[in-house]
């Protein structure tokens, strides 16, 4: 035998798996120079904007990159938490929270969890390679989208592949490709709102406002409303909510196109001119608090809703690292490494 092939045993090693929480990215700090750098990466994946790059170039580069990263770093830093960015801070605890969970119920396994970001740092790539650097194979690579769409998953998908080309022995990596309709997603969305409405007491109204995409994309066949319809009509049959109660809406859009309607924008405004006397906003395809829920919606939207006439506006946070979202999140990882 070759000494170069392995020896007797070596297979038996105990495998070693990981998870990869992937979010989408967030600026360094909040000061326009960081702001511009993290647009510009984000802005130019052809999944994210479609538009031909002969058009979309001097657009980005001639507008945009010149006008937006001093409007938003303002945005953001009416929302920075000392130690950083919300979103990276509470995806760093979500990642904490989960390898105690994994590490606590199988003490005999090794699995490891670390977190990426599709735009900024730490890239998915590198943390792909550290990971098969210390040895691990099975990966169960968990994009926190619970509503699939090829402008925010399908990126982490392109990422994983891009990698793989380049590798010669690629690692066991398995990709959640959505969770919009998993009873322990429902469930820990609608334990959240009855838990805020038993400290803070029930709105007339609950608007489950959505992460909107153009809607061309759904045209293209982009499943994503679908997936937003689906887990909003799940919510709202978990805690028993009437026709009436409740709503469902797009926030985020960006530039003239039309975007997926209705806006959450238009729908404050009028449910304001109504004169609701009370309403709540859940966030349900954002797994971290971030700037699209702590400025525009619990600052911008709450806002017009009350400029418009309405009265009591209360934004019920992600599910971040609470109990329940943990406990989904275990679930996925054990079913994707099977554990
Ligand atoms: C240009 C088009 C955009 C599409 C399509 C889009 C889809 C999309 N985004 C998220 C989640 C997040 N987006 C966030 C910020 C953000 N999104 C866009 C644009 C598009 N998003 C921009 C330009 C920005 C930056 C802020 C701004 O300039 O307004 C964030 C927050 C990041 C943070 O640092 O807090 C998240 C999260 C989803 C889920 C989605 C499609 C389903
Ligand atoms: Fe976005
Ligand atoms: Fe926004």
């Amino acid at each position: 035998m070759s000494a170069s092939l392995p020896v007797a045993g070596e297979s038996q090693q105990a495998k070693k798996r990981a998870v990869l929480l992937v979010n989408l990215g967030t600026p360094e700090t909040a000061e326009p120079k960081s702001v511009r750098k993290f647009l510009a990466e984000f802005l130019s994946d052809r999944r994210v904007v479609e538009i031909p790059r002969l058009i979309w170039w001097p657009i980005l580069h001639g507008i945009i990159l010149t006008t937006r990263p001093k409007a938003v770093a303002k945005a953001y830093q009416s929302i920075w938490w000392e130690e950083g960015s919300p979103l990276r801070v509470i995806t760093e605890r979500q990642r904490n929270a989960l390898q105690k969970t994994l590490s606590k119920r199988f003490p005999n396994e090794h699995v490891t969890v670390e977190y990426a970001m599709s735009y900024g740092d730490p890239g998915i790539a590198q943390q792909i390679k550290d990971l098969q650097a210390q040895g691990v194979d099975h990966i169960a690579v968990l994009p926190l989208y619970p509503q699939y769409s090829a402008t925010t998953t399908a990126v982490v998908y392109d990422q994983l592949a891009e990698l793989q080309q380049q590798q010669r022995d690629i690692a066991d990596a398995r990709v959640c490709k959505y969770y919009f309709d998993r009873p322990s997603y429902i469930k820990a969305l609608a334990h959240s709102v009855r838990e805020y409405r038993l400290e803070h007491g029930s709105a007339e109204r609950l608007l489950m406002s959505f992460h909107g995409i153009p809607k061309r994309c759904v045209d293209l066949g982009d499943p994503y409303y679908q997936h937003c319809v689906a887990t909003a009509e799940a919510l709202a049959g978990e805690l028993g909510l009437e026709k009436e109660q409740w709503g469902i809406s797009f926030q985020s859009r960006l530039g003239k196109a039309e975007w997926l309607k209705p806006y959450t924008s238009d729908i404050v405004q009028e449910w304001g001119r109504e004169k609701l006397s009370s309403l709540d906003v859940i966030c349900p395809a954002f797994a971290a608090d971030c700037l699209e829920t702590l400025e525009e919606i619990s600052e911008e939207i709450r806002e017009e809703f009350q400029e418009a006439g309405g009265g009591d506006f209360s934004y019920i946070p992600c599910l971040n690292d609470s109990a329940m979202h943990i406990e989904c999140l275990a679930e996925l990882s054990e079913e994707l490494l099977g554990l």
